[in-house]
């Protein structure tokens, strides 16, 4: 049926939906070309609504070994198109299927190049689509939608219980902030992983004395947040990526703020400050950790694209960060190197 996107400024995008349904949410757009079932799947992305810019996604299906978790977590998806049948026998199942058996609107036929310029220009907006005849409802969910300024979004994604992961050498609590799988599965290799609800207090987690603690992603504005990160520095070493690395630069004193339009893709270059060299690298974030006021801690990563701290080091506290995902899920390996130094780092504690 006919569908509509209106935006909060009012701005308007004709496409098809596939459903009376409709979505609201903050709407940012993400340039992957492959990797749409990570993204989708991502707790990260609670409430957003989720713009491809690349124009068909779904032509090789949904599996299961490719989710971050459990369920789609955005609110709603938009591209230029969606397969309707994968061209991968071996997929579980079709996107829009899956879509519509979690509850995950889809919008589709849009010009998605004019409303990828339109954020890059306005910032990131709130927005709601849904059926074409509700223009009126729809502007008015998109203006009373919060988004995701000062909303903790956190507590809707995070686990309930503690539960044990991987069988590495090493014993790394890691904070469930909306963790990826592929988080998961990293820390597995080099350690055994007792994941902890968000709001695991840090003597709770010093009590089961880790060789290191991990702050992992997660949906929302980092001031929203509230993990005892101070509690853990200088007591045992800590590694936070994403909206860990937040958190963590937070801690050390630092201010975060919101991007334009943040960074959602897999091709982002970032330069590792010590070496000189470029890592392609996986990106999912609306906020950003200011350099100025961080105290005993240096800036390790920044990116060339516009010069935001993509990496923070306190060797005092032997904690470090990473603004991007190193494990990827979606996007390039370049930065795995990180679970590595997490692991040498705690070695030599
Ligand atoms: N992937 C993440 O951890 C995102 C961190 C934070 N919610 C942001 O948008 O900046």
């Amino acid at each position: 049926m006919d569908g509509l996107l209106v935006l909060a400024d009012g701005e308007t995008f004709e496409g098809r939906v596939d459903s009376p349904a409709t979505a609201t949410g903050e709407v940012v757009f993400n340039t992957v070309h492959s990797g749409y079932q990570e993204v989708i799947t991502d707790p990260s992305y609670a409430g957003q609504i989720v713009c491809f810019t690349y124009p068909h996604i779904g032509n090789y299906g949904v599996t299961p070994a490719d989710d971050q978790s459990g369920r789609p977590r955005c609110r709603g998806v938009i591209a230029r198109e969606v397969t309707e049948r994968p061209s991968n026998r071996r997929a579980a199942e079709a996107v829009r299927p899956w879509l519509a058996r979690h509850g995950v609107p889809v919008l589709t036929g849009i010009d998605t190049r004019r409303l990828t310029r339109h954020l890059r220009e306005a910032g990131s907006l709130c927005g709601a689509f849904g059926p074409a005849d509700e223009h009126d409802a729809l502007q008015a969910a998109a203006r009373a939608e919060p988004g995701t300024e000062g909303a903790d979004l956190v507590s809707d994604v995070t686990t309930r219980e503690p539960y044990r992961v991987g069988d590495g050498p090493m014993r790394v609590v890691a904070y469930d902030l909306g963790i990826k799988q592929d988080m998961l599965r990293r820390l597995g290799r080099i350690a055994t992983v007792d994941v902890v609800p968000a709001g695991t207090p840090a003597a709770d987690v010093l009590a089961r004395r880790p060789d290191g603690v991990f702050l992992s992603n997660g949906p929302g504005d980092p001031a929203a947040v509230d993990v005892d990160v101070a509690g853990l520095l200088g007591r045992v070493p800590v590694f936070g990526v994403c909206l860990g690395h937040q958190l963590l630069a937070r801690a050390l004193g630092a201010r975060t703020y919101k991007l334009p339009f943040g960074h959602h893709g897999g091709n982002h270059p970032v330069r590792r400050v010590s070496t000189g060299q470029v890592e392609v690298t996986s990106q999912n974030h609306n906020y950003a950790v200011s350099a100025d006021g961080v105290s005993g801690a240096r800036t390790t990563h920044v990116n060339l694209n516009d010069g935001v701290v993509e990496g923070l080091e306190c060797r005092d506290a032997r904690a470090f960060s990473v603004q991007y995902h190193p494990e990827a899920a979606p996007g390039p390996h370049d930065a795995g190197y990180l679970f590595e130094e997490f692991r040498t780092m705690m070695e030599h504690a």
